[in-house]
């Protein structure tokens, strides 16, 4: 017979109270957005998100104080010491009314980011996943062949000629393009309409001939252009990347030429020195195109 082990269960009490409280820091910074916690919380109850008490998610959120969520419980109809991943669902479709009203204005958007080879739009993007979960990322499909590492559905989903010939016959991208007149990418059509009809903002990393396609069809997306600090840097980085022959470098470099004098036709434009801060850039542009009511 194994005995409890009450060392190994204090560890991993304490663990978990990390794990909430890791969640709850993310909340109050607007790293995490309250509807993703709590849609979390409802697809794993034993997550942290899902172990977090009622009481504690709404007085991580903006402007909560305890007597509102002492108010807002009795609203709702939530005892005290319920936890998030153990309410039914009529409680969830009240929390997800309320979140809904709290701010009626938010808009998901669609955010292109583009910009020349290696100016660092990957490395960027990549942050943003690290740091700021509640923005969704599409996966594109590509006919170029997988680098090391690259992993097919995490980077892109690596097609063949003939199954990208398929996709674009029945209409399955948003936009695609030819880029640095070699391979074929492409956004599919369908994750992305239905991260939006979730209400989360999705980001994608397409070249410019994509941006232009986008901006058609989506006009309220917002375009963001990737700059380097110098032309000598966004060389540096590209060769410092190491994946690309130079004559497949040197074709590159020609289509970041006509890319850089394209930037007026974006929205804005952020030099990307920094990743860190580069990237807080692009959060901070999405969440004030959310917050923009297009009244
Ligand atoms: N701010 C930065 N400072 C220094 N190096 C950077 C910075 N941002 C990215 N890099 C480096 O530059 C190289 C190119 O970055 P990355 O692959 O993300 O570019 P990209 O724009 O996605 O390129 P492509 O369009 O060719 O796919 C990488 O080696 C990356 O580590
Ligand atoms: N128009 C689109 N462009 C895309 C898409 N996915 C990626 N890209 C762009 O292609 C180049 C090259 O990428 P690499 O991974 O081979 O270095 C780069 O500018 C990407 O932004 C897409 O779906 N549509």
């Amino acid at each position: 017979m194994t005995l409890p082990d009450p060392a190994a269960a204090g560890r991993a009490a304490v663990e978990a109270r990390r794990a909430r409280a890791a969640v709850k820091r993310a909340l109050r910074a607007g790293q995490r957005g309250p509807r993703d916690v709590a849609e979390r919380a409802w697809q794993e109850p034993e997550s942290p998100e899902g172990r977090l008490r009622v009481p504690e998610y709404l007085g991580a959120l903006r402007g909560m104080g305890p007597k509102r969520v002492e108010q807002l419980l009795a609203t709702l109809g939530i005892a005290e010491g319920k936890r998030l991943g153990g309410l039914g669902g009529l409680q969830r479709e009240r929390v997800r009314g309320w979140l809904a009203d709290v701010d009626p204005s938010r808009r998901p958007r669609l955010i292109v980011l583009a910009g020349p080879t290696a100016v660092g739009k990957g490395t960027v993007a990549q942050y943003v996943r690290e740091h700021f979960p509640q923005i969704r990322h599409s996966v594109s499909a590509t006919t170029r062949a997988p680098r090391p590492g690259e992993i097919d559905g995490v980077h892109y989903s690596f097609v063949s000629d003939a199954e990208f010939d398929r996709m674009v016959d029945e209409r399955e991208f948003l936009e695609w393009a030819t880029v640095h007149n070699q391979s074929r990418y492409g956004t599919p059509r369908s994750s992305v309409q239905a991260a939006l009809d979730a209400g989360d903002s999705v980001l994608l990393e397409i070249d410019l001939q994509g941006a232009r396609q986008v901006r058609e069809s989506f006009p309220d997306a917002v375009l963001l252009f990737l700059a380097p600090p110098s032309w000598d840097e966004l060389v540096r980085r590209l060769v410092g990347r190491g994946t690309e022959t130079e004559s497949e470098r040197e074709r590159r470099l020609e289509t970041a030429k006509v890319e850089l004098a394209s930037q007026p036709e974006f929205d804005a434009t952020i030099v990307n020195t920094d990743v860190a801060e580069a990237a807080r850039e692009v959060v901070e542009r999405i969440l004030t195109a959310e917050a923009d009511s297009g009244a």
